[in-house]
């Protein structure tokens, strides 16, 4: 086996730089992929060149002069019989002037400019007279690199393992169906190689450049189906497993529907109805439920919590915050008096703490909480059902051990069920969600009306004084929005003070609240009740609120320097207003002037409510990595795929996963070890 030490000027030093590639190895290497190509393989006469094109000329020094200035450069006027261009270096060596002199012969390549005496180019790569090297035969692929790499030795390792690949000397075995691949008119994977690092200077250019070539989809399209053959490995893994069947009777779920404060919509029915489905089964749901903000997750949660109680079972509903946890306690208080309830947050106190987790392991039916759930001292008597209010909060691994938890010695596992908020686009969705069955609340609760969202400069706050009173006059309530982008829990907390006891100034007959970060939990749930009770008119708070907060008579929200959010979790503070029957509004306050970016994400905000839209925005503003968060992201780190710009190719690779499972189930599992970095952990998901 070939190490990428053994590779010609690859020292310690180099092996550490191209980690920070994600290269490991000498087959990392040939899957890392050029940024764009250099094309040194013909000279192109001096009358054709074209602005901004990176050219390769050639010809003859016919002038070579220094204009004087504050900053002195070097101008070469080269000819060919064609035509003429001059080449102009800043921060030359007097020595290079003297070299640089008329009647040399030189090459030079870089990106042609139109300058004031015609075409030009600043500081060109450059070769004179005999170091005048042979045309190249292919064009030259550029990579990307990190900081301290040199591009040259990039450029040479690539070089030098496609060198081995070609004479047989490392083992690169093709994992794609050869009758697929040529179905399909693809090229196997040494060709694919041979072409995307080298390739002929007849290659279509075009394609090459924007990702289109087969060569480069054969490599993206091979590693889609490896991520797909990973999520259905890790399904069928669970699916092995044994689970407890909870089932409801009509009648039990008749009672259910008839407890409720309200009649579910029609989504929330059909949603429902796919959980009960799935909790009937032998084996474990997998299920996850998306839906707005606002459109009613919590009362399909407590419906798939009532089929576990009616089965004398245990559920856990596990929260993100400590906030929304606590709250989730009291919605599901509301929707099961009877039951005994537990609760568990990262901030009990020591004896709480004890109380809860003999409850846990004995009486408790329904158990409410934060991450702490996951602790190794928790201990459950019975689980059947883990519901996890993801928000895209936690990581891959917290859900697991939580869920190995139920694991019993019948080798079964609870149910589990996942509730995001925040929308993905459908194409997202199906790549991150492969393994998951997912059901959509695609529709509010009745005479929800669109909240009506303004954009205000800062400077125009007084504007707003106005709004915040009349609300507060009519019996309505607000919350003033900080959003703070100090680093420390503790700044962040001041700040938000200080905009408190300002807000006290300018609103003297106002009852307002504060809520930050740095309060207690008792604190933070103290507040939150007395917003909830109506006892706080105005609530400043840092964006700990952005998730779940539900208080439906609030109906304005004010956020300030609104610019500094991403499009998500505008959305999803915008979604703590709007969530009664009354007409909400939502001020975006922001700092003038606004990058072109952060225009965009405040005018998305103003033109739409509809998360999906907003979704779809964001994924072009920021890419699907920083969407998901920490959400499975070692799963969504693809090498090649760029999930946006790619995803016409997911359905053809989909095709193929499924082709392969069923035809060529040998090389699959080889398939996810070639492409998948974190297959060991997702082996163990
Ligand atoms: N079918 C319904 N009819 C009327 N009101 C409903 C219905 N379903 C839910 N609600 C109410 O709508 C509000 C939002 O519900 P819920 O908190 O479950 O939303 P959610 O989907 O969890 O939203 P978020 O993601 O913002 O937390 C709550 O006040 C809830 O009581």
């Amino acid at each position: 086996m070939v190490h990428l030490s053994d590779l010609k000027g690859i020292g310690p030093a180099a092996v550490d730089k191209l980690k920070q590639l994600n290269i490991e190895s000498v087959l990392d290497l040939l899957f890392h992929l050029p940024l764009r190509y250099e094309d040194k393989t013909r000279i192109t006469p001096l009358d054709r060149v074209q602005a901004f094109q990176r050219t390769l000329v050639e010809g003859e020094i016919t002038k070579s002069f220094v204009v004087q200035g504050k900053r002195p450069i070097l101008v070469c006027e080269v000819a060919d019989e064609q035509g003429v261009i001059q080449l102009k270096f800043f921060n030359f060596y007097y020595s290079q002037k003297i070299k640089m002199c008329a009647g040399k012969r030189i090459r030079a390549y870089g990106e042609v400019n139109q300058g004031l005496h015609g075409p030009e180019m600043i500081h060109p790569e450059f070769w004179l007279e005999q170091a005048i090297p042979p045309l190249n035969e292919r064009l030259t692929a550029v990579y990307p690199k990190s900081e301290g790499l040199q591009q040259k030795r990039l450029q040479n390792a690539v070089q030098q393992a496609l060198g081995l690949l070609i004479d047989g000397r490392l083992n690169v075995s093709e994992l794609l169906p050869e009758e697929w691949l040529q179905k399909a008119r693809l090229p196997d994977l040494q060709t694919a190689l041979e072409v995307v690092h080298q390739p002929p200077p007849d290659v279509d250019m075009q394609a090459l450049m924007t990702g289109q070539h087969p060569s480069q989809q054969r490599l993206k399209i091979e590693e889609m189906v490896s991520h797909f053959l990973a999520l259905q490995a890790i399904r069928e893994q669970r699916q092995q497993h044994r689970a407890t069947p909870l089932c409801l009777s009509i009648n039990q779920k008749q009672q259910f529907l008839a407890r409720l404060p309200f009649t579910l919509t029609a989504a929330q029915k059909r949603v429902l109805n796919e959980i009960s489905m799935d909790l009937a089964k032998t084996c474990p749901m997998q299920r996850l439920i998306q839906g707005d903000v606002g459109s009613g997750k919590t009362a399909v949660a407590a419906g798939a919590i009532e089929h576990a109680l009616a089965a004398g079972k245990q559920a856990v509903f596990m929260a993100p915050t400590s906030i929304l946890a606590e709250q989730h306690r009291l919605t599901l208080a509301e929707f099961f008096p009877h039951e005994n309830m537990a609760f568990l947050s990262g901030r009990l106190k020591t004896a709480e703490r004890r109380e809860q987790l003999d409850k846990i392991a004995d009486s408790a039916a329904v158990i409410i909480g934060t991450h702490a759930l996951f602790q190794d001292d928790v201990v459950y008597r019975d689980l059947a059902l883990v519901i996890i209010d993801e928000q895209h909060r936690f990581g891959v691994h917290q859900r697991l051990s939580l869920k190995a938890k139920g694991a019993d010695h019948n080798n079964s596992l609870p149910h589990s069920l996942i509730m995001t908020a925040t929308p993905i686009p459908r194409t997202l969705a199906q790549v991150a969600y492969a393994n998951l069955d997912v059901s959509v609340i695609d529709e509010l609760p009745p005479n929800r009306q669109s909240i009506n969202t303004t954009l205000l400069d800062n400077k125009k706050m007084p504007q707003l004084a106005e709004r915040i009173e009349a609300a507060c006059q009519r019996g309505e309530q607000a919350y003033w929005v900080c959003t703070l982008v100090e680093e420390s829990e503790h700044l962040r907390a001041k700040a938000a003070e200080n905009t408190f006891e300002e807000l006290k100034d300018w609103f003297p007959g106002l009852k307002i609240g504060l809520v930050h970060g740095r309060l207690k939990d008792d604190e933070k749930t103290a507040v939150m009740a007395d917003f909830k009770a109506g006892n706080i008119q105005l609530l400043v708070a840092t964006t700990v609120i952005e998730v779940g907060v539900d208080v439906p008579n609030a109906t304005l929200m004010v956020i300030e320097n609104a610019e500094r959010l991403g499009l998500s979790q505008l959305h999803q503070l915008r979604g703590r207003v709007g969530r009664g029957t009354r007409q909400s509004h939502c001020v975006l306050m922001y700092q003038a002037p606004l990058s072109q970016n952060a225009q965009t994400r405040l005018s998305t905000m103003r033109d739409t409510n509809d998360g999906f839209e907003i979704a779809k925005t964001d994924l072009k503003l920021r890419g699907p990595g920083e969407i998901l968060g920490t959400r499975q992201k070692g799963a969504m780190e693809f090498r090649l795929v760029n999930v946006e710009t790619d995803k016409d190719l997911f359905k053809q690779a989909r095709e193929l996963a499924e082709f392969m499972q069923k035809n060529h189930p040998e090389q699959c599992h080889a398939l996810i070890h070639r492409w998948q970095r974190q297959a060991a952990t997702l082996a163990k998901v």
